[in-house]
């Protein structure tokens, strides 16, 4: 397929060069506000055309295919646009910065019946689906309840808009989804029944530390902590009544688990998969590319295009892990943690 990135940031830039390792994908065209910003990505990448506005990207009839890589602020505008010409979209994760956003993106979707996935990465590493497979096996037994936690020191002065309420930014939104999805995964897809949380916010508006306790019938919960200032484990732990799923750091893009039974008698199992760039992956400049990433394991990437790559080839308009129904049931979380801590967005306005 042939894709477009919207944005030249640093996933943008992780998402182009994880592309390399998935030799049937094609980036054609990058946009950016500013065409000076496209085409110096273009020129680093090999990708062979930029552009300066991203509606350019969008009417350009060789590209199949849209991944949304800019920032969470205006990621429904742009996703709705793209479905508006009948392309694919990928819209990074966050879809939307509301349920309201989301709801409007999904609807724009099903109006244009155009395949439209957010991308949570994290769903479609190995490891992850073979926890999932052991899972639904019952290899845990009945699972009790899930710890995880993300969290490392931004440095606010450099990296502003990770936190910055105008752009979509707070650890929330950026990490807290894959501490949600997660233990949503762990509990077969079904949506928390309460919601507990405390945050605090930063100087630029966003949540720099935020816990979450979510409860689930039966006495079923979660613990997941997101901070933007300190350094946490980056592991989770998942328990069940007849083993525990450790995953450790980094859990949302892991390459190794291991699944532990209580039973003595019985011995642990270790899941591990490499990720998918070669070492020896080169730019067309002839250079190692494998060690240039802005993000851990973002190589990962490659296993989401091709997951998304397959299903618009296969004509489907959604995605079977990451489904619309699933990416509405957890920004409607994010929605009732955000009103415990006080964090809005200029978008809830509207
Ligand atoms: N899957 C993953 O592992 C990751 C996903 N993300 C997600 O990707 C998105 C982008 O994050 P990231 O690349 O880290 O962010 P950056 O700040 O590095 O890049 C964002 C890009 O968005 C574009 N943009 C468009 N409108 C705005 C605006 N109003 N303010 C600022 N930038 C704007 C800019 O591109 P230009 O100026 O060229 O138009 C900019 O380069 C976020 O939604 C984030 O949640 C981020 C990191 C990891
Ligand atoms: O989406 C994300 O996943 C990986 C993290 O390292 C990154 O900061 C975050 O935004």
């Amino acid at each position: 397929m042939r894709w477009a990135v919207l944005g030249t940031g640093q996933i943008a830039h992780d998402f182009t060069i994880a592309m390399l390792a998935a030799p049937k994908e094609q980036i054609v065209a990058v946009a950016s506000r500013a065409l000076e910003r496209s085409k110096e990505f273009a020129e680093k990448h090999n990708v062979p055309k930029a552009y300066g506005s991203y509606d350019e990207a969008l009417e350009d009839p060789e590209v199949d295919i849209v991944y949304v890589a800019a920032a969470t602020s205006c990621h429904v505008q742009l996703a709705c646009a793209a479905l508006g010409k009948k392309k694919p979209v990928l819209v990074e994760k966050p879809a939307g910065v509301n349920a309201r956003e989301v709801r409007q993106l999904l609807e724009t979707a099903q109006k244009n019946d155009t395949f439209l996935m957010e991308g949570v990465w994290m769903h479609f590493f190995p490891v992850v689906r073979a926890l999932s497979d052991a899972m639904k096996r019952g290899d845990i037994g009945d699972i009790t309840s899930v710890h995880a936690s993300f969290g490392w020191m931004n440095p606010v002065d450099v990296n502003p808009g990770v936190e910055d309420v105008t752009q979509g930014g707070g650890g929330l939104l950026a990490v807290g989804i894959y501490l949600i999805h997660l233990a949503m995964l762990a509990f077969n897809g079904a949506k928390p029944e309460k919601v507990e949380a405390v945050g605090e916010l930063g100087p630029k508006g966003g949540d720099v530390r935020t816990s979450m306790v979510l409860g689930w019938s039966g006495g079923r919960q979660a613990m997941l902590a997101v901070s933007l200032r300190d350094n946490y484990a980056g592991s989770a732990v998942i328990y069940g009544t007849k083993a525990k799923i450790s995953i450790p750091f980094p859990f949302l893009c892991p390459t190794s688990a291991t699944v532990e039974p209580y039973d003595p008698k019985e011995m642990p199992t270790s899941i591990s998969e490499g990720l998918p760039c070669a070492e020896a992956t080169t730019n067309a400049a002839g250079e190692l590319i494998s060690n240039k990433f802005n993000l851990i394991n973002s190589a990962g990437l490659a296993y989401e295009a091709n997951r998304v790559a397959a299903d618009v080839s296969q004509g489907k308009k959604e995605n079977e892990h990451v489904s619309h129904e699933l990416s509405l049931a957890v920004i409607e979380v994010m929605d009732k943690v955000r009103e415990k801590i006080g964090l809005c967005y200029p978008a809830d306005k509207y």
